[in-house]
């Protein structure tokens, strides 16, 4: 089976582009909100020339659907990198306080320059973006929900954007924006299918769930040494990964394997893969590893 082509549409995303630019004019700091199963993945090539100068803080949000080890490699590769990554899980609220202090930081030197130029200081203004469905309204609402105070519209910013006050030194603007998937990188674009990150696009569920199954496999093969991530899927559905003449299953022999138990049907042995892996049943399954060499193990077992 060749790989799954995934496709967007242009028209959405030019419009998200539009609305997204527009709002970073008028902020401070930039929360980039990724998803941790696919740090890389859930990056736009674009954001970088955007945000510009402006602060940035990182965010890995779903950090319950990794491995402890993972969310290690991930925050020592970043760090590695010059970036310092906050992890989140947004469902719950964990880790969102020191999200708000490191935004408040961020915004310092905004001040600090205010100050030279004999200005008060103003409440940091921040906005949240990332690709779709990675959690950025939860975010917002665990924000908001730690002191909801009056929010206002501001006189010159679009009526559909609403400034709300997180507390006295922070402002966030309460339009998130999505970041457009003008990407060229198939590979990436079947990982945001996989995850569901990726709104509104057609893609062949067959595919991408067989896709999933051999990217799982090719996972096992550079990374694990207990075990292996082949082996969430062999536990949960009782599968084998090889066949009795030895030979490996590949993603799309596991899903006619699968489909055997739903009459043969092959679309949804397909939901109940792509399904089960969303929902996190299948155990802390990553699709991205820190792109180095590395001797690090990550567990499929151990629930963060
Ligand atoms: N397990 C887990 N689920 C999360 C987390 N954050 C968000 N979710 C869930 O993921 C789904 C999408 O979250 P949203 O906050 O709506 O994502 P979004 O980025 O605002 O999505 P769009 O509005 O489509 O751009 C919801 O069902 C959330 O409950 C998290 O940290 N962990």
């Amino acid at each position: 089976m060749s790989s799954p082509s995934i496709q967007w549409y242009p028209g959405h995303i030019a419009k998200a582009e539009r609305s997204l630019k527009e709002q970073l004019k008028r902020v401070d700091v930039v929360l980039e909100v990724r998803d941790a199963r696919i740090p890389l993945a859930t990056h736009h090539p674009e954001v970088d020339g955007w945000i510009g100068e402006k602060a940035r803080v990182l965010v890995l949000n779903r950090v319950d659907m990794i491995s402890p080890e993972a969310r290690q490699a991930w925050q020592t590769w970043f760090k590695e990198n010059g970036q310092a990554a906050y992890f989140t899980n947004a469902k719950q609220g964990k880790g969102v306080q020191n999200l708000l202090r490191a935004a408040q930081d961020a915004g310092k030197a905004m001040n600090d320059r205010r100050k030279k130029r004999g200005m008060k200081p103003r409440p940091v203004r921040a906005v949240v973006i990332g690709f779709p469905n990675v959690g950025k309204s939860a975010l917002i609402n665990r924000l908001l929900k730690r002191k909801v105070v009056a929010s206002e519209r501001r006189a010159g910013v679009t009526r559909q954007l609403r400034w709300v006050r997180i507390s006295n030194e922070i402002e966030l603007l309460d339009a998130p924006g999505i970041i457009p998937l003008k990407l060229n990188d198939q590979s990436a674009a079947l990982k945001l299918a996989i995850c569901d990150d990726i709104g509104n696009a057609a893609y062949d569920t067959q595919r991408v769930a067989a896709a999933f199954v051999d990217l799982l496999l090719g996972l096992d093969q550079v990374e694990r040494a207990d075990g292996g991530y082949g082996d969430a899927i062999a536990a949960r559905y009782s599968l084998t990964l090889v066949s009795d003449a030895g030979e490996p299953y590949t993603g799309e022999s596991i899903l006619a394997n699968l489909s055997a138990r739903h009459n043969n049907d092959l679309e949804r042995a397909a939901h109940q893969l792509l399904n089960d892996f969303r929902k996190g049943i299948l155990g802390n399954l990553i699709l991205e590893l820190p792109p180095m060499e590395s001797s690090v193990v990550m567990s499929s077992t151990s629930h963060g």
